[in-house]
């Protein structure tokens, strides 16, 4: 504790910048081209299709406020909770040691990881006692096949171990240290993104990203067991000797391969649900266009919560709200869609993470809209944000990270943008709690 309970003045955000977009979806990737509504900033004066470039919009008002409020925040908020006071950081210590243990004897970890999935999440919120020796076994179980995974549209293989459970693995593109510059879904996947946000989905208490861990391939490994689709993918550079994939996907390229260093290949390993857990994909209602220059109607409709209201239940608009909360920490600003598990309620997952950790000097205050713009909260997300106050957050992080990973995974000005961003969080609901004469909790 205490190591990272300075104040964070590295505070920028980003106003819309005109950066082609290096990786969109594949329905945008067509539509990218000049329209009119390049035209009409050149100064063409035929009829407007869309409204003029609004200099300050819906987003750049609330973003205001929220500084606002930020800069008269309480100093309550930088004091962390004693744990003797907080249920949630007991539950949080439970889930620490659940990381910790180790379970001996003759237990099929992956049937018991499946077997908790529920409504409430794919764990409980202190985890389970298999969770650190699944953890384990998912870095280090035998992979038998290795091969290219088709769904979505960046490269991703999935290796297949001996038990016949498989993992997706994103293979890392980045050095940590590397920051990603342009729009908000700017560059490929961070495969360390996609492993922090495991853990931090666990402390903001929404369990509902599959467990996911570092892996690292070696060469041979590679080579002795990908299939022969992936193999037609694979070569040997001539001058590094590496091994390089480019896969077949929809971003795949043969002049864009990833490549082991000194024959290894890190990435994220991800516990790929069952067949029988079958995901259904939506729209999330907050996505953006992908399309330059054109925004999305909430981008200028501080009232487009009332019609989100009217077309989703009101637990499904609070999922939205503590999505966004999530995705705002781990600076995702790609949540196209969201997934849900039909057999489960239509219980809502957190899968694809990979653009997160972009750029740590930059809080795109815009993935938090559905707060902002619903300005209401579940109590129970609420008190969970509360608790993990005053460093006590990255506190618990580094402390999670230490068991399995490392903390190195991040960088510091990363953790120092995961508490920034919390506060900018308080500061949100604190401005939305002033402007309401009703609770906003719920
Ligand atoms: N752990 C998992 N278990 C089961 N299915 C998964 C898992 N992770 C991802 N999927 C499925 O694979 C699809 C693609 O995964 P993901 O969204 O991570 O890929 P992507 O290349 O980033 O896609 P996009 O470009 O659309 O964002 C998901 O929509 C989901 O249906
Ligand atoms: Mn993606």
């Amino acid at each position: 504790m205490g190591l990272w309970r300075t104040r964070h003045n590295l505070y920028m955000w980003a106003r819309s910048d005109n950066v082609t977009p290096t990786c969109l979806p594949k329905r945008a990737k067509s539509m990218y081209t000049r329209g009119p509504y390049d035209r009409q900033q050149e100064g063409d004066v035929s009829p407007i299709r869309t409204p003029a470039v609004i200099k300050h919009n819906a987003t750049y008002f609330a973003t205001q406020n929220i500084m606002n409020s930020l800069s008269k925040l309480d100093k309550e908020y930088d004091l962390p909770v004693p744990t003797f006071q907080s249920n949630v950081l007991r539950e949080l210590n439970v889930l620490l040691s659940n990381l910790k243990l180790k379970i001996n004897g003759d237990i099929d970890l992956f049937a018991a990881t499946i077997k908790v999935m529920n409504q409430n999440g794919l764990m409980p919120l202190h985890g389970t006692p298999y969770l650190g020796s699944t953890i384990n076994l998912l870095k280090t179980s035998k992979i038998i096949k290795t091969y290219n995974a088709f769904k979505g549209t960046q490269l991703k293989l999935i290796l297949m171990f001996e038990n016949k459970q498989e993992v997706l693995f994103k293979p890392k593109w980045y050095l940590e240290s590397d920051i990603i510059e342009g729009s908000v879904y700017a560059g490929k996947d961070r495969y360390n993104g996609e492993i922090i946000a495991f853990y931090i989905s666990l402390i903001l208490g929404f369990p509902r990203v599959p467990i996911v861990v570092k892996r690292i391939l070696d060469a041979s490994e590679l080579h002795e067991t990908a299939n022969v689709g992936l193999k037609k993918t694979m070569y040997i550079n001539s001058t590094t000797k590496e091994t390089c994939v480019y896969g077949k996907c929809y971003y795949c390229k043969r002049e864009d391969p990833v490549c082991t260093k000194s024959e290894r290949l890190e990435g994220a390993a991800i516990f790929h649900l069952p067949p029988n857990i079958k995901l259904k994909q939506h729209l999330h209602p907050w996505r953006r266009t992908y399309i330059e220059n054109k925004r999305a109607r909430w981008e200028d409709d501080n009232d487009y919560c009332d019609s989100v209201k009217s077309n989703y239940s009101s637990e499904r608009v609070l999922d939205f709200i503590d999505v966004s909360i999530f995705d705002f920490i781990i600076g995702n600003g790609d949540r196209h869609r969201y997934e849900v598990v039909e057999q489960f309620n239509n219980t809502i997952l957190l899968i694809d993470n990979g653009k997160s950790f972009g750029n740590p000097y930059k809080d795109h205050i815009d993935i938090l809209a559905p707060l902002y713009q619903c300005c209401i909260i579940r109590l129970k997300t609420w008190e969970r944000l509360k608790s993990i106050k005053g460093g006590t957050f990255t506190s618990i992080l580094q402390t999670m990270l230490d068991i399995h990973e490392t903390l190195s995974l991040l960088t510091l000005p990363h953790y120092h943008a995961l508490e920034r961003r919390l506060k900018i969080i308080y500061a949100t609901v604190v401005m939305c709690q002033r402007k309401s004469d009703k609770s906003i909790l719920k």
